[in-house]
């Protein structure tokens, strides 16, 4: 308690400034684009159809969408551009704690919509359409948010690659993730394969990128790519992940949001690098309101 007491006004001061950098950083995120950048959207614009729906909840979870369904959730060029929003949306969305990503109408997402890619087929476009998506990807990931990816029916290509942008990946007992950008003489651009080994290791990366092996949820589950099966037709699989994600969920916004902070750090950043920035988000928690509860309950933890 003594130390409490006596490091209040630093610890206070410490959140006051941590508060004003990751506002800063926010605004920063939300309002700059380099030209090249205002190019490349200005120009993904031109290939529209379907959306990125958001949905912020009042449990501090979120549900966003890849809607296309007539083209199997392909991401079309103004759906890149409106991931981006949506992810800018989720930067300043200071109540939230978790983050699900789905497909609409029972599939996942089928990569980029081939349409798109075949007009703006040359490497220059190419080479900037990867990095738009790279940058809103990593993004995404970096999110103060616990994310999971729904899959259900299939995830391919950058679907595929959307999967490993979150922190989780559940799938339906039916569905399918495959990396099939070797069938179209591609390898992943959207960081998904940077992404992929640090989830499953090189030697399965190797077998999923070089192999485009099809992963069912058994195959899934065994090389760690996914957490969880969702069994199909029982119940409402929307429901069953916001079920499964709450674990993670529950209690108070900040606590939950500087887990992610730690975590993200720790798989991030060096070592010395990680242990300053978990200093600072210890701070911002340490006293904090859900910190003077618990002292206040005498939470036992049996
Ligand atoms: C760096 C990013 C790399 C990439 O993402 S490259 C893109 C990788 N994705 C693909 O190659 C997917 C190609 N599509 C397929 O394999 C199949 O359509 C798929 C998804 C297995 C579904 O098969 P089915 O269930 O038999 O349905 P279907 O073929 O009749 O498709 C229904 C309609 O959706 C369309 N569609 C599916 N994936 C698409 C895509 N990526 N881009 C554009 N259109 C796409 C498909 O053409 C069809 O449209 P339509 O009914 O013929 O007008």
């Amino acid at each position: 308690m003594a130390l409490c007491s006596v490091g209040r006004p630093l610890l206070q001061n410490t959140r006051h400034a941590l508060g004003w950098f990751f506002k800063q950083k926010q605004t920063f995120c939300c309002k700059v684009h380099d030209s090249q950048e205002e190019e490349i959207r200005k120009k993904l614009q031109l290939f529209p159809g379907g959306s990125i729906d958001l949905q912020k909840q009042e449990s501090g979870i979120a549900v966003m969408t890849v809607n296309n369904p007539a083209r199997m959730n392909a991401f079309s060029g103004s759906m890149m551009t409106e991931l981006e929003e949506r992810v800018c949306e989720l930067e300043t969305w200071t109540e939230g704690k978790g983050l699900i990503v789905q497909g609409a109408a029972g599939t996942f997402c089928s990569g980029s919509d081939l349409n798109a890619v075949r007009a703006i087929s040359n490497p220059q476009d190419g080479m900037k359409m990867c990095m738009f998506m790279q940058k809103t990807l990593t993004r995404l990931l970096r999110l103060p948010l616990i994310s999971v990816a729904l899959v259900e029916g299939k995830a391919l290509g950058g679907g595929a690659e959307l999967t490993t942008a979150c922190d989780f990946r559940l799938m339906t007992s039916d569905a399918m993730i495959q990396f099939v950008h070797k069938h179209m003489g591609l390898v992943p651009g959207w960081g998904g394969a940077a992404r992929l080994v640090r989830i499953v290791g090189s030697q399965n990366a190797l077998k999923l990128l070089a192999g485009s092996r099809k992963v069912d949820p058994d195959f899934g589950k065994q090389i760690g790519l996914v957490d969880d099966v969702l069994t199909v037709g029982e119940g409402n699989t929307l429901v069953d992940t916001e079920r499964w994600l709450s674990q993670f969920t529950k209690g108070s916004a900040p606590v939950i949001r500087a887990v992610k902070k730690v975590v993200l750090s720790g798989r991030e950043l060096s070592l010395d690098e990680a242990l300053t920035t978990e200093r600072h988000v210890f701070g911002t928690v340490w006293g904090g309101p859900a910190n003077l509860e618990a002292l206040a309950r005498k939470t036992k933890h049996k």
